[in-house]
């Protein structure tokens, strides 16, 4: 059975020189994130710049945790995002607003499983799988995860060059996202693991996806 390419997303992204080299090195989006709390935090107009900088092809996600949908659709209209990623719950009529305007990447815990309603594939909305404590580096239990994970859904969570063929082959996710492993200070990248990440990636995926 062949599965699609498992797309890529490097967070935390907070300065142009990262987010060139992750997308030189073939991730499929950048995570540049504006929740108040995050050490990789970056202002709108930083993320501007990156934004009007990258290939179109490459993806700006911004990641939200205790923002408003109105908060979050004004900065991702300034500053070019082409999806939104959201940590909060939101009532359906929110989340049906966001999802009029951008993708949504519904951020939800192991524990949340059963309690939600999962997306139709195809849908606007997608859901990633991640930590309690986002950008912690911490890995999820992939074989307990494996009977619930959805279909179509993203991973994140401690994810990085050493481990992610593992989750990919436990998990099948449709994407994977990850931060902490790929820095070598909180909001810096090491160009060298963002490259391993994103090779070890696509030799999970086998030849068939290159
Ligand atoms: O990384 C952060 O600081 C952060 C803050 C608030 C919301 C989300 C955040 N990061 C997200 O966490 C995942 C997993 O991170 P890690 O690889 O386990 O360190 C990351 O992909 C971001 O989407």
């Amino acid at each position: 059975m062949s599965f699609a390419r498992t797309r890529v997303k490097i967070c935390g992204t907070t300065n142009l020189s990262d987010a060139l080299s992750a997308a030189e090195a073939g991730a499929d989006a950048i995570g540049l994130i504006f929740a108040p709390v995050s050490k990789r935090r970056i202002d709108a107009a930083a993320a501007r710049q990156i934004s009007l900088a990258v290939e179109p092809s490459v993806g700006r996600v911004g990641v939200f945790l205790d923002q408003s949908s109105e908060e979050v659709l004004r900065l991702a209209d300034a500053t070019r995002l082409s999806a939104v990623q959201i940590h909060d719950r939101y009532s359906s009529a929110e989340w049906a607003e966001l999802a009029s305007f951008y993708p949504v990447v519904r951020v939800v815990r192991p524990a949340d499983l059963g309690q939600i309603d999962v997306p139709a594939l195809g849908s606007s909305i997608t859901l990633m799988l991640d930590a309690p404590q986002p950008g912690s580096g911490q890995p999820l239990d992939w074989p307990a995860l494996a009977p619930a994970f959805p279909a179509g859904a993203w991973l994140a969570g401690g994810l990085g060059p050493s481990n992610v063929a593992q989750a990919i082959s436990a998990l099948r996710p449709a994407g994977v996202d990850a931060v902490s492993a790929l820095e070598v200070r909180p909001g810096h990248k090491d160009p060298a693991l963002v490259r391993a990440f994103v090779e070890a990636v696509r030799r999970a995926d086998g030849p068939s996806q290159r």
